[in-house]
């Protein structure tokens, strides 16, 4: 994370704000293991394209690509190419980009080599020792299973001793475990290589502008957080929602499901930026504690406060989907979720008392991510000419994607003779107010690792503590054969996820709004 910049005067000039240069990252070898997998293409590719074009790369930068896929630095090279192609030029995406920058591309893959490896044979991993001196980042772009596997062999081989002031670091993906035992399990085994200085566990919601952005609106304005807490906030939604079903990922999701997936990983890091503390300041052990202080307060959840749910053919926005069991690579009996929609307490002085409803899933009818804390109603209704559900109580909406934003809701007077209100939203935007630059949202997190910032990575007992919370779900539903419950693609997902919200009088915010 970059410290505080120049961005103070927005309010008052018309002429939108870019984001100050940051200083090139130190020289490295970045060493990706999974070099031809999904995540290597469509994500660390464009980031690293994007790094290039904002000049954060250093000259002595060089990326060594590691799979048992055989093939040579040029084919690679050309892989990748058609992949980055198709990803950053696609009008569907995040951020498009018409043409390829054939300087920064060039310059980019001019550093690239390829090595055909088992990375779970000790001799090929051996290989890499003659290519890797100096600073050196892993990046285990692999199935959870290798995580374990990889960082004892990178030990067994002499590839992460740290020496000469060179730095070895690693970087790894998610999920990060498969339970609370299987996480303890692998941050054992991983500690027992590493210092938990060079362990780098990347959630990449933390890359994301937005939800960096949450603790900007908390702490860097006076006005939120004196009613940010159990007197003022009546409950909090936190929503990731994609209208994408499991596509052809079914291997992977199987035996992952929508909670693995999405919950104690990213919407827990949601969760955290909106229900910690102030910490003293951004300094990564100080933000980690306060993530550590707010977990350790949150009540182990009970079956009856999480809902699953799996989706069945529909309709998503005009395109015909297949039922989840239908996907290939998926049981035709499964019971994994491909939804999850759960009540969180919260037992500290801040919070008690106040509800936390997170839901996720997958084919359904909008994609939304986003904060909406709703605050409780005015105490006195003066407005005694008003309906009731015109009074409609303030909820700050942090949004995250697609819109990029915050969104204030509040009552106004209706124009005409009468004093009738009706709800009003006050509207921040991010493009209106800032030049945006392309970010798929692993380029902060990627610049951060090869300066040496962990405050956006999480530490072994964050990830700990948030499959504490979620573990009894998962052993209640493994145990469980009636599955979750079926909702149809392309809607808002299962009743129960519902009912769960009506019963303390809540609903869900819509999935199709602006
Ligand atoms: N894809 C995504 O959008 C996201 C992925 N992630 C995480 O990133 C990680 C990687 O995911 P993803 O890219 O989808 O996975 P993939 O399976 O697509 O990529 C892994 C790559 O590693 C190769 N591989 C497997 N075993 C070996 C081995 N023993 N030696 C050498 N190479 C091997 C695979 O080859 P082969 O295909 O032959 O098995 C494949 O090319 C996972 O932890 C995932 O959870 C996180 C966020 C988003
Ligand atoms: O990590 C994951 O995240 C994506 C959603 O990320 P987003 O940045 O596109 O919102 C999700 O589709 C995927 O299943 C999960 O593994």
């Amino acid at each position: 994370m970059d410290p505080v910049g120049e961005v103070s005067s927005s309010a008052k000039s018309k002429e939108k704000l870019a984001a100050p240069a940051s200083a090139k990252a130190p020289p490295c070898t970045l060493v990706i293991f999974g070099a031809h997998g999904d995540l290597t293409k469509r994500l660390l590719m464009p980031a690293l394209y994007n790094l290039t074009g904002a000049g954060q790369l250093n000259d002595d930068f060089k990326v060594i690509g590691v799979d048992r896929v055989e093939g040579s630095d040029q084919s690679w090279r050309d892989e990748l190419g058609k992949t980055m192609q198709e990803f950053t030029t696609d009008p569907n995406a995040e951020f498009y980009t018409p043409e390829i920058n054939k300087d920064w591309w060039g310059g980019l893959t001019s550093r690239f080599e390829y090595m055909q490896a088992d990375f779970t044979n000790l001799d090929q991993l051996g290989q890499l020792k003659q290519k890797v001196t100096g600073n050196a980042v892993f990046y285990l772009a692999v199935a959870g299973r290798f995580f374990g596997t990889i960082v004892e062999n990178l030990g067994h081989v002499g590839l992460i001793t740290q020496a000469d002031n060179a730095f070895r670091r690693v970087v790894i993906e998610k999920p990060f475990g498969s339970d609370l035992e299987s996480a303890k399990e692998l941050n054992a085994r991983i500690l027992k290589v590493l210092d938990e200085g060079q362990v780098y566990r990347i959630d990449h919601f933390l890359g994301k502008e937005t939800v960096q952005n949450i603790l900007a609106m908390r702490f860097g304005n006076g006005v939120f957080e004196p009613l940010w807490r159990r007197e003022y906030v009546d409950s909090v939604q936190i929503t990731a929602c994609e209208t994408v079903g499991v596509e052809g990922r079914g291997a992977f999701y199987e035996p992952t499901g929508a909670l693995r997936d999405m919950i104690p990983n990213h919407l827990f890091q949601l969760l955290a930026m909106v229900a910690m503390e102030p910490p003293n300041s951004f300094s990564a052990e100080t933000v980690r504690n306060a993530k550590e202080q707010l977990f350790e307060a949150i009540r182990t959840i009970t079956p009856e406060n999480a809902i699953r749910g799996q989706y069945t053919a529909g309709k998503v926005q005009g395109r015909d989907v297949l039922a989840y069991r239908d996907s290939p690579g998926v049981a035709k009996d499964s019971n994994t979720e491909t939804y999850v929609a759960l009540k969180l307490d919260i037992d500290n002085w801040r919070w008690s008392g106040v509800p936390f409803y997170m839901r996720t899933g997958k084919s359904l009818t909008g994609r939304l991510t986003e904060v909406v804390v709703h605050f409780k109603q005015a105490p006195f209704a003066i407005f005694q000419d008003t309906p009731v559900d015109k009074l409609s109580p303030n909820n700050l909406t942090l949004n995250i994607q697609p819109t990029q934003g915050v969104t204030l809701g509040i009552s106004a007077k209706i124009p005409g003779p009468k004093m009738d209100l009706g709800g009003v939203e006050m509207r921040f935007r991010y493009e209106d107010a800032f030049k945006l630059t392309p970010n798929v949202g692993y380029e902060t997190l990627l610049y951060d690792c090869l300066t040496g910032d962990e405050t956006l990575f999480q530490r072994a007992d964050n990830i700990e503590a948030a499959w504490r919370v979620v573990d009894p779900a998962l052993k209640a539903w493994a145990a469980d054969a009636s599955g979750p419950e079926l909702y149809e693609a392309g809607t808002s997902g299962p009743k129960g996820a519902d009912d769960l919200l009506a019963r303390d009088g809540h609903a869900w915010m819509p999935l199709n709004r602006d």
